[in-house]
């Protein structure tokens, strides 16, 4: 090592040992928090205070730090004050290595307990029972459109949506030796196998495709035998010690998935809220350009709109509708009131904090 660095290291030490000693002096302030919210039976996770945190790390960052690098290492910090708090049990669609497991600790920061569910519907009943605080399930992909499941649990949970997530979904086609030797099955979650189809046709036409209940089952199942490759993500291939064969072979650069997290807990405003709602409009000529009329009479911008059949048989539909604001703004206020009276069908699905990415 050459004595250039010695000097450098020392600052780095010096520099180290504040930041220690900052971060305790930050976790006994949270744990002061934690005593008063526990007196006062107040909830612990309170995701506008947190986006509020994480917004003000961004606007203050002179650099050289990049924002993204910053508000994950304070997305830790708050999720280890939290866990000290008390700790947060968040249930999610299993098992673990799959993206709705990388949803929640984009959220929550790792210092939680997750609970790993076998579908959509049993992350609801666990939030519903309290068995888990939050529940983290996919609501739409930017390629394949709305996850129809979770839309129709929304309907009628009493659950709240307090908050989303947006993840960047990058597919990798991963073996047990890192090459497609012997290989006779792809495997993949249905969805996955669609957003790497034009791939697939290219370069392995002639291998069947099979598909199953998660990618993270096929990465399982590629540990386990060699003559099946899996489509998932990196952090499923880490965790079933999988090799690489291709990385990034989805069919669309951008694909995202974006997540809700549902729980009992109605988040006050943040400054950068998002309001979803459930609607059903009455057979009417031009009812639902009336719904949409008192969004626009008081200026709230819609960012969803997605309709989904009833399954009673007659067309009819719900709308799922986000906008722009908290429900506590007036205008959002306003408009949902009015909005209210012409709906056949009116429920508030969430306000939450708009996600970061
Ligand atoms: O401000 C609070 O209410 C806290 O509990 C502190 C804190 C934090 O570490 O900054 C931790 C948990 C909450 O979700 C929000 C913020």
């Amino acid at each position: 090592m050459t004595d250039k660095l010695i000097p450098l290291r020392e600052q780095i030490d010096a520099i180290d040992a504040q930041i220690l000693d900052l971060l305790n002096q930050r976790a006994a302030v949270a744990q002061k928090v934690g005593h008063i919210k526990a007196e006062t039976n107040a909830p612990v996770f309170r995701p506008e205070r947190e986006a509020q945190v994480l917004r003000g790390v961004a606007e203050r960052n002179p650099g050289p730090m990049g924002n993204t690098e910053l508000q994950t290492i304070w997305r830790e910090i708050m999720s280890a004050c939290r866990s000290l708090e008390k700790r947060v049990t968040i249930a999610f669609l299993g098992p673990a290595g799959t993206y709705s497991e990388q949803a929640v600790y984009q959220q929550f920061g790792t210092a939680v307990d997750v609970l790993p569910c076998a579908s959509i519907d049993e992350v609801f009943r666990a939030t519903e029972a309290g068995t888990a605080e939050f529940g983290v399930v996919p609501v739409e992909n930017s390629t394949e459109g709305a996850i129809g499941r979770t839309l129709d649990l929304l309907l009628h949970t009493p659950l709240t949506i307090s908050g989303e997530v947006s993840i960047a979904v990058r597919h990798s086609l991963l073996t047990g030796t890192g090459n497609m030797d012997g290989i006779t099955a792809i495997c993949a979650h249905a969805q996955a196998l669609a957003q790497c189809q034009i791939w697939l046709n290219n370069n392995y036409p002639e291998i069947e495709r099979r598909a199953v209940s998660s990618n993270a089952e096929a990465a399982r199942m590629a540990r386990d035998d060699h003559g099946i490759a899996a489509i998932a993500g990196e952090r499923a291939g880490v965790r079933y010690s999988l090799g690489t064969v291709k990385a990034n072979i989805q069919d669309d650069p951008h694909n995202r998935t974006r997540f809700a997290v549902i729980g009992h807990l109605q988040p006050g405003p943040s400054g950068e809220d998002r309001t979803s709602l459930a609607l059903a409009a009455p057979h009417k000529a031009g009812s639902i350009y009336r719904l949409l009329g008192s969004l626009a009479q008081h200026n709230v911008s819609m960012t969803r709109f997605e309709s989904r059949p009833a399954r009673t048989g007659t067309w009819e539909y719900y709308f799922y509708v986000d906008v722009e604001g908290h429900i506590e703004n007036e205008a959002v206020a306003k408009a949902l009131d009015e909005l209210q009276g012409n709906a056949a069908f009116f429920k508030v699905l969430g306000s939450y904090p708009v996600s970061l990415t």
